[in-house]
């Protein structure tokens, strides 16, 4: 595998150009007198070889190339995708070794960042090779409109012309690729007036380590989604559309919602929640599900109070209710539409059903091939709590009360919803526990009385 590494250099110019080159020489001939006033003469002698061995080492490594990159591209018409490329990737490999660096905190994520400033060299090391940064603001002097005119210089021994072309560009890309991919903000888009989406920033911080699922569950979910992204060849292949499709079942409070959030945060795709009751006909249906970008996650939440989705009357196209003043569809005939839709584009689409009521939904629906994994979610047991105590209450790991509470919810039915809003009521853990125990007590008290009453 490729290795790179940045070592920054603020002193060294020895590398660069031939004019460079002639400032070592008279450094070194400084040097040379500096050393015989200060240093005994066997250390002298062993210095200056050395320092010989160096500058004549880089005069026989032939020529240097020298790449220019410039932040703006086809006559200033764009940007240079190259240039951000390589500012996004050069403060990656900063060791602790920088001198200068401009520093700062970007709008679009609270942390702090780092990026190359004009005092900066830097020297990257790929593989065998050695690539020597240097950003250079307006190089040609022009006068500067709103743009900053900023040019990258890379250079390199000839040598590796084509390795730098082939691999070590390409290297620098995909590395910029992966960097978008994970500061990429996940959007929620909605449908508002005129049935045209609408879209915010989803900053929900659900993620699967903070959803309070049984462990088992997590990871087949985590494998299933995995498996999905890996297998796009296969599903151009065989022509189906790169699509997955999930059933979410469980009662109210049981993170149906969550997960799709932390899917959407996992994958970085945007959240595309299609309420069908907005939708005044099929074009719109149609439109909505056209205008709709790749990489998504498409909710309909619900569908067993979806008035607009009737039982199944047809597998085929939309259902005409006439009587009613308005285009019906069935869930089966919604899919089939998606299918047609995706089948070609190629695109990754993961669909998502949520119901309270599974026993409610059209059996077409449940048919295999059609929803092809269908996740019940219910009521906490112990390693469910366990991930919420961590959550809200900082408690990783053991808790001498755990044990009370892995009885009391064999017995006592509760949702991860009532569970986080139990523990929130109290900022010590101790507290907080013990409270959220009387609670189980008490709800368990009135299961059994209401047994009690049943058998009498
Ligand atoms: N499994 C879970 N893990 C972590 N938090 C959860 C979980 N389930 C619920 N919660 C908490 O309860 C809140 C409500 O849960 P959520 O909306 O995901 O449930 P839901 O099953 O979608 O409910 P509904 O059926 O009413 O839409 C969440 O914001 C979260 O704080």
């Amino acid at each position: 595998m490729a290795s790179s590494s940045l070592n920054s250099l603020v002193t060294s110019k020895a590398l660069s150009t031939a004019t460079t080159l002639a400032t070592v020489a008279a450094s070194l001939m400084f040097l040379r007198t500096t050393i015989n006033d200060l240093i005994p003469h066997q250390l002298q002698t062993l210095i200056l070889s050395k320092l010989k061995d160096l500058f004549s080492k880089a005069q026989i490594k032939g020529t240097i190339v020298m790449l220019e990159i410039n932040q703006l591209w086809d006559d200033h018409q764009s940007y240079n995708q190259l240039f951000k490329a390589a500012k996004a990737y050069l403060p990656t490999r900063i060791t602790r070794t920088y001198k200068s660096l401009k520093v700062g905190v970007p709008d679009v994520d609270d942390k702090i960042a780092f990026a190359l400033n004009s005092k900066q060299e830097v020297v990257d090391e790929f593989e065998d090779m050695k690539l020597y940064w240097k950003l250079v603001d307006n190089p040609q002097n022009v006068p500067t409109d709103a743009f900053e005119k900023s040019t990258f210089f890379l250079s390199f021994n000839a040598k590796h012309r084509d390795r730098v072309i082939n691999e070590y560009l390409p290297h620098v890309l995909s590395v910029y690729e992966a960097i978008k991919a994970k500061q990429r903000n996940v959007n929620l888009h909605y449908i508002s007036s005129y049935s045209q989406w609408s879209r915010k920033e989803l900053k929900h911080p659900a993620t699967f380590e903070t959803l309070a699922f049984e462990p088992e569950l997590k990871q087949r979910i985590l494998e299933d989604i995995e498996r999905f992204l890996r297998r796009k060849e296969l599903y151009k292949k065989v022509g189906k559309p790169w699509k997955r499709g999930y059933l979410l079942y469980g009662p109210p409070g049981t993170g149906k919602s969550s997960l799709v959030v932390a899917m959407a945060n996992y994958l970085k795709f945007d959240v595309y929640n299609l309420e069908l009751a907005r939708l005044s006909c099929d074009s719109d249906l149609m439109k909505a599900m056209t205008d709709m970008s790749n990489r998504s996650i498409v909710v309909i939440e619900d569908i067993d109070c979806n008035k607009e989705v009737h039982t199944r009357d047809s597998d085929s196209g939309y259902v005409s209710k006439p009587n009613q003043g308005m285009r019906k569809f069935t869930l089966s005939s919604l899919l089939n539409y998606m299918d047609g839709l995706w089948s070609s584009s190629g695109e990754e689409r993961i669909i998502v059903f949520t119901t309270n009521h599974v026993e409610k939904i059209d059996p077409a629906l449940l048919r295999p091939g059609r929803m092809d994994m269908h996740i019940n979610l219910t009521f906490s047991k112990g390693n469910a709590f366990r991930t919420l105590a961590s959550n809200y209450l900082d408690i990783h790991g053991d808790h001498p009360l755990f044990q009370q509470i892995d009885v009391l919810l064999e017995k006592v039915q509760v949702t991860p919803a009532v569970i986080a809003e139990q523990l929130l009521r109290y900022e010590d853990s101790d507290v907080a526990l013990k409270e959220f125990i009387r609670f189980l007590q008490h709800k368990d008290i009135i299961i059994a009385e209401a047994d009690n009453t049943t058998q009498v």
